[in-house]
């Protein structure tokens, strides 16, 4: 069962003022988790930053990091990011050639695993390496870019891998990113999300602190 306390919300600094970093995760510091996308313009159409810039954040973010890494070669570089102190670290099975010793890699370098599958990539060819992975990503979005529309049509596959949780056991987390707001977080939380990413919704908000405080209270009222 999941109840209010077990409700997350990790907004995305993609949609933060990059020249102003720090201060932007002082923003959100009443929140779960800071999410940070990297994007290496070979998996994504596009380029944000890097484990420099991440090390840099971790010297100063209140919050714990969850890096959402739309990279290729994910197995080469996402230990790095565990290793640097990042407490969650999402790859894409898309782009991993061996998910299960990645997943691994990551909880040895003492970091929350986490697997994020795209809008067209099935579930249920994966849900064997649950007990390898802390959270499940189901992307509401394509990757690549903030302030995209939200794809209601993901939401089978959030119940999906929920019902999979269910019948494995384990305390696996299940985060929905792209398009997360006050309109769409409710029917998230009703399919079985229980960590939320919000880039445009609360960084786009007059104040991050309420927005944050918004989504939280919207999920939990729709968790189960
Ligand atoms: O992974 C992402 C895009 O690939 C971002 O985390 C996501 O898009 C957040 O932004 P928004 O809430 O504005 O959709
Ligand atoms: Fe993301």
């Amino acid at each position: 069962m999941t109840d209010a306390r077990d409700v997350r919300i990790s907004p995305s600094i993609l949609s933060a003022d990059f020249a102003n970093l720090e201060r932007e995760l002082d923003a959100i510091n009443n929140a779960d988790w800071a999410h940070v996308d990297v994007m290496d313009n070979h998996f994504v159409p596009n380029l944000t930053l890097g484990l420099p810039v991440v090390e840099s954040l971790l010297k100063v973010s209140p919050i714990p990091l969850d890096a959402h890494l739309m990279i290729d070669d994910p197995d080469r570089w996402a230990p790095a990011y565990a290793e640097a102190g990042c407490k969650s670290v999402t790859f894409h099975v898309e782009a991993a050639a061996d998910p299960k010793k990645l997943a691994r890699d990551i909880r040895a370098a003492g970091a929350r695993a986490s697997m994020a599958i795209k809008p067209n990539t099935p579930w249920e060819p994966y849900a064997d390496l649950l007990p390898e992975l802390d959270m499940v990503l189901v992307m509401t979005v394509e990757p690549g870019f903030g302030g995209q529309s939200f794809m209601a049509e993901q939401m089978p596959k959030v119940r999906a891998v929920r019902e999979s949780i269910r019948t494995h056991g384990g305390d696996v987390w299940v985060q929905v990113d792209g398009g997360v707001s006050a309109k769409t977080i409710e029917q998230c939380a009703e399919a079985g999300a229980d960590t939320f990413v919000a880039g445009s919704a609360v960084y786009g908000a007059e104040s991050a602190a309420a927005a944050i405080d918004e989504l939280r209270a919207l999920a939990a009222g729709h968790a189960h």
